[in-house]
């Protein structure tokens, strides 16, 4: 069957990352369909980000294929894979400091605009890649490059993007991401990859650093967003968000994967309760059972 027939939009066949002899990730195989929420799960160290890193081309695979709605993607550089469909948030939270929210989720629209404009998305490219800091200067005085035609398209996106987090961003839009709390840091985040309209979002732990309340609302986003269609590849440690919000759940340990299946045939794995709590390691304390 290939991957359009089975609603496969990423596969992962037999990948492979290793680090001065360190195998992060071990061969490990794994897929997305179309309109799911997996979850990737696991003690520290376990691989998690480095398979997300080579999922959206941050890094380079010593082994193995990554394909997207058909394509071959682990030799692509990210800036490709994000115009093939893939938007990521991080796992520190990434924003450019002194742009204001909506240019900070313009500046994702820019990294990607199509061909047309070859030298500029060029220019954008390296500036934002290379000399992150020396564009954020440029766009802070000068704005940010856009034909009026572009203009319009770009506007209605950003402002779109600003309304799903209307009741925390839309005050703050035109406020440098400095002065912004964390959590509204990763909601800018969160809404640049947005504004991609990716095939398969990516979140790293968006809920690191979060308080109760916060997390709940991260949860509820995330279930908006399954609810309209949106695939999405997740790594994160708060067991109960992902149990919640998880179409399937896949448990990594020492670069393998350990289990994966429904949230709750995961929850009564041995094998994966062993993980978190038999070794003491990662999520130590967190009942699984
Ligand atoms: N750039 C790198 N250079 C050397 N070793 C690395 C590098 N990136 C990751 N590793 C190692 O690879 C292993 C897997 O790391 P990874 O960050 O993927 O784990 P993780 O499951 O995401 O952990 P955490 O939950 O703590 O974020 C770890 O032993 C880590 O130290």
């Amino acid at each position: 069957m290939t991957a359009e027939s089975n609603g496969t939009l990423l596969s992962v066949q037999r990948l492979e990352r290793h680090f001065d002899g360190l195998k992060a990730v071990d061969g490990i195989s794994f897929s997305v369909h179309r309109g799911e929420v997996v979850s990737i799960i696991g003690p520290n160290g376990s691989g998690k980000t480095t398979t997300l890193n080579l999922v959206t081309g941050a890094i380079r695979p010593n082994g193995g294929t990554i394909t997207l709605d058909g394509d071959r993607i682990e030799r692509a550089d990210s800036a490709r894979i994000a115009e093939h469909g893939i938007a990521r948030t991080f796992q520190n939270g990434r924003v450019f400091a002194t742009l204001s929210v909506a240019d900070n989720i313009e500046v994702g629209l820019h990294t990607t605009l199509r061909a047309h404009r070859p030298f500029r998305r060029l220019a954008n490219l390296f500036l934002l890649r290379w000399i992150p800091l020396l564009a954020e200067l440029y766009i802070a005085i000068v704005g940010t490059p856009a034909s009026r035609r572009e203009r319009a398209t770009i506007d209605a996106v950003v402002e779109s993007e600003i309304d799903r987090f209307e009741a925390r961003l839309g005050p703050r839009r035109d406020d440098p991401a400095y002065s912004l709390s964390y959590a509204n840091r990763r909601r800018t985040e969160i809404a640049r990859a947005l504004a991609l309209e990716p095939k398969l979002l990516v979140l790293d732990e968006p809920t690191a650093g979060m308080n109760q309340s916060e997390t709940a609302e991260v949860l509820a986003q995330l279930l908006e967003l399954k609810a309209a269609g949106q695939s999405i590849l997740l790594v994160e440690h708060k067991l109960d968000l992902v149990m919640t919000v998880s179409d399937r759940v896949i448990v990594m340990d020492g670069g393998r994967i350990i289990a994966e299946g429904r949230p709750d045939e995961v929850r009564r794995d041995t094998a994966v309760v062993e993980a978190y709590l038999g070794r003491r390691r990662g999520l130590g304390g967190v009942d699984l059972a």
